[in-house]
């Protein structure tokens, strides 16, 4: 664990980075420091890592104030990725990656080997390696910085906006492959970002910091939406995160109809049968959704697909979120948005005002305190 006891930053010209901050950041998780420009967070970053020494107060490392060890061991504990990756224009993406380990003594071809390894873990392709920096993308670039701040296995990942230079598509890429690299080695990382939106998906626990240094909140990502400490925190938020808040309900429970879905080979008999529903949802003979209509528009034996409405973007229960079940409901031209399974079947129909009341009985879950768990993650 990080501990950041009550530190000030002052610059030499009397400008007040950071005001008495104080924040624990667990181990293997990613915490995450937000807030607008000049807030103070790179500050905050390089003094964990002793870039910058902090003017009052003290940062401890497992218990332990860092000031008491070489600052080089220190660093070495912590891999550093900013943005622009910063790498050395001079040297092969390879050999870029090798770096650390190499001023640590490892034998060239062993730091080559594991730095081959990294570039896979990161999804980087083989063939680059052998490339420099400027014949790469800036996504592979970044890549190739999460590579680097990894050679050594440091436990600590320092994280300065890695991923702010690139397009959100790209942005988007790199944001999962990082979840996916902490699950697999559970690094505690500290990360900065002005995004909220990124602060919100990445960030098992999320500072967020107003102007002079000063810490506005600090909670798991969706009690930041639920109860957000003041009108600072409200407005850096964002109008819609009511909505974005659902990202962490999962849509499971939801009461799913069957019968309205029929195949597209159904009889006549099955047809009378839901004849009264408001829409039928018709499927391929393997169960996938084609589109929705209305029961009369239907004739047994004669359902032409070209007549049948767009189903919308189908949501699946147990991966998918309140939030994108609701987003199907919404973007159905009937209003009701459609199950499927992983491999894209339907397993059900449920109608906004079911997925309405989903939200309302989720709420008072939360309420009552069912979602406490501080790491819980959003769901797609
Ligand atoms: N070396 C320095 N000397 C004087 N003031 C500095 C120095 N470095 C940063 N500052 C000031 O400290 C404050 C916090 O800066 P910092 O870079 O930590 O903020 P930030 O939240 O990371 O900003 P951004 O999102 O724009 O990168 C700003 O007002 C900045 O101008």
């Amino acid at each position: 664990m990080i501990r950041i006891e009550s530190v000030t930053k002052r610059y030499p010209d009397g400008t007040v980075a950071v005001d008495r901050l104080s924040l624990e950041i667990p181990d293997r998780a990613i915490t995450v420091l937000v807030g607008p420009s000049g807030c103070g967070k790179t500050t905050t970053l390089r003094m964990i890592n002793r870039m910058v020494e902090p003017t009052e107060g003290s940062i401890l490392l497992d218990g332990t104030d860092i000031r008491q060890q070489p600052v080089n061991t220190l660093r070495r504990s912590m891999g550093y990725v900013i943005q622009h990756a910063g790498l050395f224009q001079h040297r092969t993406i390879l050999d870029n990656i090798a770096t650390v380990p190499r001023l640590l003594g490892t034998p060239k071809k062993e730091a080559r080997a594991r730095a081959a390894e990294l570039m896979e873990r990161v999804g980087l392709d083989a063939s680059l390696a052998k490339r420099y920096p400027y014949q790469l993308s800036g996504g592979q670039q970044q890549r190739v910085g999460v590579a680097r701040a990894l050679a050594a296995d440091p436990p600590v990942l320092l994280m300065d906006e890695p991923f702010s230079a690139v397009d959100p598509v790209v942005r988007k890429g790199l944001q999962d492959e990082l979840l996916r690299i902490q699950g697999e080695l559970g690094k505690t990382i500290v990360f900065v970002t002005h995004d909220i939106d990124e602060a919100i998906k990445l960030g098992t626990r999320v500072a967020v910091l107003r102007t002079g240094g000063r810490l506005a909140q600090f909670a798991p990502p969706a009690d930041l939406l639920s109860a957000p400490a003041d009108a600072f925190v409200e407005d850096f938020l964002g109008a819609d995160r009511g909505i974005r808040r659902l990202s962490f309900f999962p849509s499971v429970d939801l009461q799913l109809q069957t019968a309205p879905v029929v195949g597209i080979d159904a009889d006549a008999a099955r047809l009378a049968a839901v004849s009264h529903a408001p829409w039928l949802l018709v499927t391929d003979l393997d169960g996938r959704p084609l589109g929705w209509s209305e029961p009369e528009r239907l004739t047994a034996g004669a359902i032409d697909r070209e007549r049948l409405l767009d189903f919308g973007r189908p949501f699946v229960p147990g991966t998918d979120s309140l939030r994108t079940a609701l987003d199907g409901a919404v973007l159905s031209p009937t209003g009701w948005a459609v199950a499927v399974d992983g491999e894209g079947r339907a397993v059900g129909v449920v109608s906004q005002q079911v997925i309405g009341e989903a939200i309302r009985a989720a709420h008072s879950r939360a309420a009552n305190g069912a979602y406490a768990d501080t790491d819980v993650k959003a769901v797609r």
